[in-house]
């Protein structure tokens, strides 16, 4: 089955949309995800993120466009989505199901599931397995999604905000783990989260929804350390950020700041020797300028 995951790409999405009555949730979105790589799919909320997990996991149809998920379509199709997991955070378990029972039924799901890894990650999350679901802490439930999502070792893995309600601590564990363990196993995993930060380190590749559109679709390497900010005196930043994409603008009687979505090395150069002071920008701080930059231009041309 692991051999699947070594096709390149793992995912190609074609002209993908996805309506609902007369919203169009996910708007002519075309991409490919290379295989053995980690994604972040990011964006606002609302933004189209889990539509189009949905999509490409077979459980809801394609209003027009085509999914190929290792060279073939997900839809009714047993054989890819096998290949599969998908940790969402509504995830619906029988009525009676303690954690013992949601651990013991998750092999019959998966090929690849890993059982000693499993029992391992359970101790890391200090998971109650005699305990019922629907007992467990908001934490608890996103920590058992998160070992199964791990342990699956599918060679295609969706975390859908996996870790609403996980403490800082173990999120990290999350993150840990998943490293670890990818470098050893490697495989494609998609993850959708809004805490950008804390995850712009686990990710390859980054792709931004932005109201049912890409945004951007970059190597998450290109995009660390891509964008700067200039600060100075409001005339030299106005100079300076003549003819460049500005991603943000801020001021204070003489003085202002602009974010630029591109700043090269010689730019920050020619920024410093016009007097100018020079700051990176986070990968989340480009990605919330970039989206609001977005929502702004809208705002405007609609008013
Ligand atoms: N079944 C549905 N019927 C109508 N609208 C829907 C349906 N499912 C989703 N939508 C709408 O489609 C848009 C995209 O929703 P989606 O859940 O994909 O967003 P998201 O990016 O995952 O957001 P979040 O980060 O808040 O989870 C939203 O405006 C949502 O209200």
């Amino acid at each position: 089955m692991t051999t699947l995951s070594s096709i390149a790409p793992a995912v190609t999405v074609d002209g993908l949309t996805r309506r609902f009555g007369s919203f169009t949730a996910v708007d002519d979105v075309s991409f490919d995800v290379s295989g053995n790589h980690i994604y972040g799919l990011l964006g606002r909320n609302g933004a189209g993120k889990t539509t189009i997990m949905q999509l490409l996991t077979g459980q809801d149809f394609a209003t027009s466009g085509s999914i190929s998920i290792f060279g073939e379509s997900p839809v009714e199709n047993a054989d890819v989505l096998r290949n599969v997991c998908f940790i969402k955070e509504s995830q619906r378990y029988p009525e009676d199901f303690t954690v013992a029972h949601v651990f013991r039924s998750a092999p019959w799901f998966f090929g690849n599931w890993d059982a000693a890894f499993a029992e391992r990650l359970i101790a890391d999350f200090r998971l109650p397995m005699s305990r019922r679901i629907k007992k467990l802490s908001r934490g608890q439930l996103s920590a058992v999604g998160v070992v199964i999502g791990l342990a699956s070792r599918a060679p295609l893995t969706f975390f859908d905000e996996p870790y609403l309600g996980l403490d800082a601590v173990a999120r990290q564990v999350f993150y840990d783990r998943l490293l670890a363990d990818f470098s050893e196993n490697p495989r494609t995993v998609i993850l959708s989260t809004h805490l950008i930060d804390e995850v712009a380190n686990v990710l390859d590749h980054v792709i931004v929804i932005d109201d049912g559109r890409v945004i951007m679709d970059a190597e998450a390497e290109a995009l660390r350390g891509a964008a700067g900010t200039v600060s100075g005196t409001r005339a030299a930043v106005d100079h300076f950020a003549e003819g460049r994409t500005v991603l943000h603008r801020d001021g204070l009687g003489g003085l202002a700041s602009a974010t630029l979505e591109t700043l090269t090395a010689a730019d920050r150069a020619a920024a410093a020797a016009a007097g100018l002071e020079v700051s990176s920008v986070s990968l989340q701080q480009l990605i919330v300028q970039k989206t609001a930059s977005t929502t702004t231009r809208e705002l405007e041309q609609s008013a």
